[in-house]
């Protein structure tokens, strides 16, 4: 089966507040902007992946994201994540041929596209499902397939609330690159150890140079 992703991304400026401490006001939009350009370009590389679309109202981002082949769809004024996610699901869904729709969220810089695709292929069993986030508490992909509803509850804790949603929750071993979202400074090293794409590396570069 072949998915189109819907990756939501905020406005640069204002992204990845949690990484203030290890990331200044200067370098962290870039930072916001490397993750999601090497989450989009290994989503690209995956072959249970048909498309890739983004969900921002960020002039730079859309931009660079294009360049990659990603589509993009204009964020709702002012509805949060979860309203992006269902309008942007919403206008991918209704397209012709539309394929089955999974949400991906814009910060899984390490993500490999052999185990993107091992958990869609999964996720495809199901009407809907998710995998949790590395930390436990979160999620960072939740799949509906053909014809269903995505029904998104993305935000603090929406593990426990996508399981009680109904959607299945997706225990695979080895899928770590696809659970590693950073959202703090300990979630950066973690993801570096595990190997993040040349978009990331480059920056983290620049801010280990920064602290010296
Ligand atoms: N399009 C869109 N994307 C959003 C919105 N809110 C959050 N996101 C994206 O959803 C994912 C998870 O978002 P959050 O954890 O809330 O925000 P973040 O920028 O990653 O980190 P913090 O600022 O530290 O909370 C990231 O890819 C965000 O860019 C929104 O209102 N619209
Ligand atoms: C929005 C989510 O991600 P984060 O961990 O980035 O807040 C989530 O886990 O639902």
């Amino acid at each position: 089966m072949q998915w189109t992703l819907v990756v939501p991304l905020k406005p640069l400026a204002e992204a990845k507040s949690r990484l203030s401490d290890t990331a200044g006001d200067g370098l962290r939009p870039g930072l916001a902007l490397a993750f999601a350009q090497d989450t989009v370009a290994a989503a690209l590389e995956c072959p249970a992946v048909r498309d890739v679309v983004v969900v921002t109202n960020d002039a730079l981002a859309a931009r660079e994201l294009t360049s990659l082949g990603a589509g993009i769809v204009p964020d709702r004024p002012r509805g949060g994540l979860n309203a992006a996610l269902a309008h942007a699901a919403a206008t991918v869904g209704s397209a012709r041929h539309a394929a089955s729709v999974a949400a991906l969220n814009a910060d899984l810089p390490a993500l490999r596209p052999a185990e993107l695709a091992r958990v869609l292929d999964t996720a495809a069993a199901f009407p809907r499902a998710f995998l949790a986030d590395a930390a436990g508490v979160g999620t960072t992909l939740l799949a509906a397939s053909r014809g269903r509803e995505l029904r998104p509850f993305f935000g603090p804790g929406s593990r426990a609330r996508h399981r009680a949603s109904g959607a299945v929750e997706l225990c695979l071993d080895a899928v770590h690159s696809v659970r590693q979202d950073v959202d703090t400074g300990n979630d950066l090293r973690a993801a570096l150890a595990l190997g993040v794409g040349p978009r990331t590396a480059a920056v983290a570069a620049r801010l280990l140079m920064s602290e010296q």
